[in-house]
């Protein structure tokens, strides 16, 4: 298996995770699959181009940082098979150290936002969001964190894993616990699978709930979000497609025999509206949510109607 099918088949069964672990593997990959196209004609290799990005772009729905990557590596303009794969490499090469500088950047800034003795909540694994959390308790800050397991997939294990390996104190709570334990929240921190033009965030289903009780308890709600996590196709009026995953994520085979007649919803990702959210925080700045349609239009550059044939 080529590791362009590799990557793919990798995003779409989970193994590699994270809108932004997601889009520097994809660009990655065509990385890789540049260099290993074996011919001198431009058409040729051009459209083997254009099918590694469908196959890419096909594994997830919902992150947006995902087509946005593609896009970014993709935009090449080139003569000859040596240009077209050079600057290939490049463009891939360069938003692969942007992202993992972003990264670090959304934590220098967000950190401002802890204050020593917050107890932060977080969601899923999101590796900004831990970064920023991170960076806080490096910084000498006596932070402790609430993490959510994240039913079907877990991912609260890994952001416990995290804290643990960081020396972070951490307590494990249910999905459905949430609310209970906001009266002893600081802070909400999470991380962003999409922003759309309007600022609304979407993220692992279960964040609108912590963004809701956080609103109720007036607890600040922060996302960590690289300015790659915005979206253009909403520009367009498109809407973040919401990714339904298999069934059987939330009830074994077995379990689901007994009940022939049962139906099974199993959304990853949900939305929480821009009125919940106190700041985005990007590698650009701490930013207003309502800052979306800037970010996207003059900082990601993009043009309406290179949006639009970004819609495949
Ligand atoms: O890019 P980073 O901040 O690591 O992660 C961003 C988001 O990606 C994840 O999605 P999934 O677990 O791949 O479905 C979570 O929803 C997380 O908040």
């Amino acid at each position: 298996m080529t590791i362009l099918h590799e990557t793919a088949e990798k995003i779409k069964n989970m193994e590699i995770r994270g809108a932004g672990r997601i889009a520097r593997a994809a660009a990655l990959a065509l990385k890789d699959e540049a260099k290993s196209i074996d011919t001198d004609s431009l058409d040729e290799f051009n459209a083997k181009m254009k099918a590694a990005y469908k196959l890419l772009y096909q594994t997830r729905p919902t992150a947006v940082s995902l087509p946005n990557a593609l896009r970014i590596v993709m935009r090449y303009k080139a003569s000859t098979v040596a240009e077209a794969r050079s600057q290939i490499i490049a463009n891939a090469d360069a938003f692969v150290t942007g992202s993992e500088n972003a990264v670090k950047r959304i934590g220098e800034i967000g950190a401002r936002r802890i204050k020593d003795d917050f107890t932060i909540m977080t969601h899923c694994n999101s590796s900004a969001a831990a970064q920023i959390i991170q960076t806080a308790f490096k910084s000498k800050k006596n932070i402790s964190v609430i993490a959510t397991e994240t039913r079907p997939r877990m991912q609260g294990y890994v952001t416990v894993d995290v804290m643990q390996k960081a020396g972070i104190p951490t307590t494990l709570i249910l999905d459905s616990a949430v609310r209970y334990f906001m009266k002893k929240v600081d802070a909400v921190v999470v991380g962003a699978d999409a922003i759309t033009v309007n600022g609304n965030l979407i993220n692992k289903v279960g964040t609108s709930q912590l963004a809701l009780a956080a609103h109720e308890a007036r607890v600040p709600f922060i996302v960590a979000a690289e300015t790659y996590k915005f979206s253009p196709r909403t520009l367009l009026g498109e809407l973040v497609e919401i990714e339904e995953r298999d069934p059987s994520e939330v009830l074994s085979p077995e379990m689901q025999k007994k009940w022939p007649n049962l139906k099974i919803a199993n959304p990853a990702f949900d939305i929480t509206p821009h009125s919940y959210i106190d700041l985005i925080c990007t590698e650009i700045g701490a930013i207003p949510p309502e800052m979306a349609y800037w970010v996207i239009t003059e900082k990601l550059g993009w043009e309406i109607e290179e949006a639009d044939e970004n819609i495949m």
